[in-house]
């Protein structure tokens, strides 16, 4: 059976972050992730996570100032990106969360990607001697248009490049399939370095039961796979996170 991870900076979101997580569990989710924790202090989560026995599969480097989107591949900015990733494997450890989301933010060209590849073996050493595995994650270019990660194939050939077993793509059906489609040849061809999936209805990013994508033909795939670690259901729920939840039970 499929499990899923409950996405908390899209579920929940009118929830401080440990009574989202204990939404969470009552909903009947096998885990939980979210974007940007840091506000709350990673003892109170640590102490949800504990009670309702759900782990935290994963958080984001911060954006940067208003209107970024991450800054990893941003040249000039390397002092900003380490210090980013510094406090993202620190909140991670503190949480046992085994996966960091370091995001690229907007830019381009050849600078742009030497300095994502450099920024992200830095964040690699960093985060190696705790278990914790560093993530990429291709955005589509109508919501996040600019970014510099945007296709699979993009991420595969900088995977390459970085070498580091310990990082690894976050393969976000939504944008994917906006971006790339083909997603059971992709996923089946990138599944040695797919280190995170998520899931969302494409084109409204709604709750993963209705438009293009056939979800349930996506999880038998998967299990073909042997793929066990629990989908990111990270959508924006047509009216409230517990009205939509039909999918889950449905599962
Ligand atoms: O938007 C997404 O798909 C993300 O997973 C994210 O981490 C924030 O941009
Ligand atoms: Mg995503």
């Amino acid at each position: 059976m499929t499990a899923f991870s409950a996405n908390l900076g899209f579920l929940w979101t009118e929830l401080p972050l440990p009574d989202a997580i204990r939404a969470a569990k009552a909903a009947g989710f096998q885990a939980v992730e979210c974007h940007w924790p840091y506000d709350t202090p990673p003892q109170e989560v640590a102490v949800a996570l504990r009670e309702t026995g759900l782990p935290m599969l994963g958080l984001n480097t911060v954006r940067g100032q208003p209107g970024e989107n991450g800054l990893a591949a941003l040249p000039q900015r390397q002092q900003e990106a380490r210090d980013a990733i510094d406090q993202a494997i620190a909140y991670a450890r503190a949480i046992g969360t085994p996966n960091v989301h370091v995001m690229a933010g907007f830019a381009e060209g050849a600078d742009a990607r030497a300095t994502f590849v450099t920024n992200l073996r830095y964040a690699s050493t960093q985060a190696a001697p705790h278990g914790i595995t560093i993530l990429i994650e291709p955005l589509n270019r109508y919501d996040a248009p600019g970014y510099f990660l945007q296709t699979s194939s993009q991420a595969a050939a900088i995977l390459e490049d970085v070498a580091r077993p310990n990082v690894k793509l976050m393969f976000d059906c939504y944008h994917l399939q906006i971006m790339e489609g083909d997603l059971t040849r992709h996923l089946t061809e990138r599944l040695p370095i797919i280190g995170h999936i998520q899931i969302a209805s494409v084109p409204d990013r709604s709750e993963p039961d209705c438009g293009e994508v056939n979800y349930p033909h996506i999880y038998a795939h998967l299990e073909t796979l042997g793929y066990k670690t629990p989908l990111g259901a990270e959508y924006k729920p047509r009216t409230t996170t517990d009205a939509g939840l039909g999918w889950l039970s449905a599962c």
